[in-house]
């Protein structure tokens, strides 16, 4: 069984650690580095896990290291990292939004490393999880990140890096999109006097609907469009004033703007070195 060390015990770390120990992981083989102890006890005492103040008295024994920080807090932790990580040499996954491969090289040394992008439905393990891995990473790491992001959710390699930042623009923040519809359909109906409980009812169920029809059907999105559209009907009239306020524009700036702030991300990281 590999070791795994988690460095920072918040949120995506939380869901990663419980997807695996479903999938029979066990926690005496994960470690995590969580400065707050009350969350270090909370995650002892929920998964079996070793818990560590300090990140290289986690990462002591591991052979894949995943950080799970603040892309902000990030470069401060090679300081703590680099002598345990040279003498390790273990595979580094970073699920940091917009860092890149060549700065997690610049701080961490010449590792294989994954970057990948998850999203919170890893917590309920319906999470999609895009990858991205430097030459350093041998066949084997692959599949050895790729199960590891597979115990909450659906994989895809992504062959470009520039891409993993398209990726944390659609998957990695858009559960944030759908929540904002439901929550614009729930305001529309309460505005035609609908009870907000019944809106917010009608309204997710309808969204995950709509999401298990998109992944059980085998339909495009199209076709199940078309099919809820009769000819004339409430719905085309509801899909013509999207059309009228370009809907598909909206959605490419918005995903354009993360996609930028990834980037910018990124590049604030290399100005504050
Ligand atoms: N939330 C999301 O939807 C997604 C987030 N991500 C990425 O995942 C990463 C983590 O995000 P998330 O889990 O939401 O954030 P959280 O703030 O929930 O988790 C980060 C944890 O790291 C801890 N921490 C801070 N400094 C250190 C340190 N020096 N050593 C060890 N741990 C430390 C924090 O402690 P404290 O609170 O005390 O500072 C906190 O508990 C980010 O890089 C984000 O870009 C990726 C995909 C989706
Ligand atoms: O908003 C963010 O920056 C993080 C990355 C993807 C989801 N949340």
């Amino acid at each position: 069984m590999p070791h795994i060390a988690f460095i920072g015990g918040g949120n995506m770390a939380r869901s990663l650690i419980g997807g695996l120990i479903k999938t029979g992981v066990a926690g005496s083989t994960i470690s995590v580095a969580e400065p707050r102890a009350d969350a270090r006890q909370d995650l002892g005492r929920e998964f079996g896990v070793a818990c560590y103040a300090e990140s290289h008295l986690a990462a002591a024994n591991a052979d894949v290291v995943v950080l799970a920080v603040k892309p902000q807090i990030m470069p401060s932790l090679q300081k703590e990292m680099r002598e345990v990580l040279a003498r390790q040499h273990p595979m580094l996954i970073s699920i940091a939004a917009g860092v890149r491969l060549d700065q997690l090289e610049r701080w961490f040394g010449a590792l294989p490393i994954v970057r990948c992008m998850p999203n919170t439905p890893a917590l309920i393990g319906a999470g999609a999880t895009g990858l991205c891995a430097n030459a350093r990473v041998s066949p084997p790491q692959r599949a050895q990140a790729q199960h590891i992001l597979a115990a909450v959710g659906i994989t895809q390699w992504i062959a470009e890096e520039r891409l993993m930042d398209t990726v944390t623009a659609i998957s990695g923040s858009g559960p944030a999109y759908f929540f904002a519809i439901v929550e614009a359909l729930e305001d529309a109906a309460v505005a035609q006097g609908m009870p907000r409980a019944t809106a917010r009812a009608l309204a997710t169920q309808t969204c995950l609907g709509a999401g298990r029809m998109l992944t059980e059907d085998g339909e495009a999105p199209g076709v199940l469009r078309q099919r809820v559209t009769s000819p004339n009907g409430t719905t085309q009239a509801a899909l013509d004033s999207f059309a009228g306020d370009d809907l598909h524009r909206i959605v490419a700036r918005a995903v354009a703007a993360a996609t930028r702030r990834g980037e910018q991300m990124a590049a604030d990281l290399d100005k504050s070195l």
